[in-house]
């Protein structure tokens, strides 16, 4: 085993020798398996790429209508009403603990840029919340930060399991960056999180089938077998955020029943697995980002079978993130924001969800209100929502709407601009007042794409959207970004490279399967 990273601080205190063993141990076991099933994954690309729609699998229908429950969820996730996320920054995990949400979801995903020092820092900064001796002091206000007495319950999301983690190799392969994440979150806090009567309990990003959730529950019952805790006591929640996982939500939460506690629609990845799986098929052009809403047919109809999929399965159905944040210095604008994101948790709990998602703490109250209003028990796991029913064209059914130049200018500035804060090691940015993470980004970038490639996509006004149209458009915009940020902003700020990488994705003929992908050999 070959540590690659610097030892940047914490190093040590996180990647113990026993550490070491049991991350060594899950790659040994699990990492044959993961690269085969992202080698099914392309397998399954290459038939919609041939027009293939998704569909409800036909061998395994008895799942689907077979009388089965998940495990009974720990009393401190009955009440899940509101989640706040964030990075694994420390005073942001103080932040977010101390919010007054429920929850909060430590990600080590699309809010986090996955440098090395972030990896390892988040892993220190996450093992003393857990222990509740995190402190942060901020020298420009010269304040002290610490966890009131009263915290939300910890949760984390660990990478996807395309992202590898280059800095450890074993037998001079990377391991998987999911793998990292999670073993070295259970190895460092799992006795300490049960001596406080809460638990191990993660988010799991962008699977794509049921056999995916097969692999993390092999992973679950070795790791809690290895460490000597009960079976079932570590509790994910897997996010339903990509077009394939929609029709396998069954399955999935049955391959994890002993470990589930819930589905979560992230929307944003939903859209851009949706765009990215039937990026080759001309029927399927989506209008501008702004435009493909919660509200469009496609996307009503997934969060709905989500959350009866759940409630029969006595498994949560958590709602997912509203981009807008507080708009400060702006009282008009903010108070339309928080107008927004009370609607879409109205629309939410109405459904019923049993919790959502805030992504900054001004909008936890906004959020609660609407779920203490509309949801006046700890979840609704007694809707069954018997009512709903979703066909496979509802969930594929193309929303209407249009494409304006705005809309085409807007995806390039902010999918550069987000890049580059990514390759500046932040992961989560406010643009245009708006929370942009890695998710959002690649709608961006998908869209401009598929829209360069598909005569049927087309402006408003009736022209074409060439190559040409785009290289012209981003010349533009990268000069309005040096404008917008100052010439030495610009350089040091990694724009042109994030601009190349923008360019590079969207040119290449090949649909790059993550921006972060190429993103991370650049990130070193
Ligand atoms: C598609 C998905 O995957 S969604 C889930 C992943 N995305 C996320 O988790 C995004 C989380 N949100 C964020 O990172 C941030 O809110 C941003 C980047 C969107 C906006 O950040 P900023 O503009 O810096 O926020 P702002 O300046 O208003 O912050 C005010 C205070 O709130 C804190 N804060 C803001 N967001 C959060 C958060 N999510 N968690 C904890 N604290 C937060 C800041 O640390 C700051 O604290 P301070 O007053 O003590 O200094
Ligand atoms: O992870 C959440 C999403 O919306 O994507
Ligand atoms: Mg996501």
């Amino acid at each position: 085993m070959n540590i690659a990273g610097n030892m940047t601080a914490g190093t040590e205190e996180i990647l113990t020798p026993e550490a070491l063993e049991f991350l060594y141990c899950l790659h040994d076991q699990f990492n044959g398996r993961r690269k085969a099933l992202l080698e099914n994954r392309r397998h399954r690309q290459l038939r919609f790429d041939a027009g293939e729609k998704p569909d409800f699998l036909d061998d395994t229908k008895h799942i689907r209508e077979g009388d089965w429950t998940v495990a009974p969820i720990p009393a401190d996730l009955q009440d899940r009403r509101v989640e706040i996320t964030g990075p694994v920054d420390r005073k942001m995990i103080i932040n977010a603990l101390n919010s007054g949400a429920k929850a909060f979801m430590a990600d080590f995903e699309d809010a986090t840029s996955p440098t090395w020092s972030n990896m390892i820092e988040g892993q220190v900064n996450i093992k003393d919340a857990v222990r509740k001796t995190i402190e942060f002091h901020q020298l420009s206000n010269g304040k002290t930060y610490r966890l009131n007495e009263e915290t939300a319950v910890l949760l984390v999301r660990t990478r996807g399991l395309h992202l590898d983690e280059n800095h450890v190799l074993i037998d001079k392969e990377p391991m998987a960056g999911a793998f990292f994440d999670f073993g070295l979150y259970l190895f460092h806090n799992a006795a300490a999180l049960l001596a406080r009567n809460t638990g191990p309990y993660f988010y799991l990003p962008k699977l794509e089938s049921h056999l995916e959730a097969r692999l993390w529950n092999d992973v679950f019952v070795f790791a809690q077998q290895k460490l000597g805790i009960p079976n079932g006591t570590i509790k994910a929640t897997m996010l339903i955020e990509t077009i394939p996982a929609a029709f396998e939500m069954d399955e999935m939460l049955y391959e994890l029943r002993d470990h589930a506690a819930g589905l979560n629609c992230g929307r944003w990845d939903y859209i851009f697995s949706f765009l990215k799986r039937l990026h080759k098929q001309h029927d399927v052009i989506l209008p501008e980002r702004g435009q493909v809403t919660m509200l469009a047919p496609f996307m009503r109809a997934y969060t709905q079978l989500c959350i009866q999929t759940c409630h029969k399965r006595n498994a949560f159905a958590m709602g997912g993130m509203a981009a807008q944040i507080p708009i400060r210095h702006n009282p008009e604008a903010n108070e339309e924001a928080f107008r927004k994101v009370a609607e879409d948790k109205r629309r939410e709990t109405l459904d019923g969800h049993d919790g959502t998602w805030v992504a900054h703490p001004g909008l936890v109250p906004v959020a609660l209100a609407e779920f203490d209003k509309h949801m006046p028990t700890p979840n609704q796991l007694h809707r069954k929502r018997e009512d709903v029913h979703v066909t496979a064209s509802d969930l594929l059914e193309v929303p209407e709407g249009s494409i304006t130049e705005e809309g085409f200018r807007m995806n390039i500035h902010v999918g550069v601009q987000y890049i580059a804060s990514w390759l500046n090691g932040n992961g989560a940015v406010p643009i245009n007042h708006l929370m942009e993470d890695a998710a959002t980004a690649e709608i961006s970038r998908s869209q401009v794409w598929q829209w360069i490639r598909h005569p049927e996509a087309k402006l408003i006004d009736g022209r074409e959207i060439t190559i040409d149209l785009f290289k012209t458009v981003f010349n533009e915009e990268m000069e309005n970004l040096k404008t917008l940020v100052g010439e030495k902003e610009y350089r040091l700020g990694h724009y042109k490279e994030a601009g190349e990488l923008f360019a590079e994705l969207t040119l290449n003929d090949e649909f790059e399967e993550f921006l972060t992908i190429p993103g991370y050999g650049k990130l070193q």
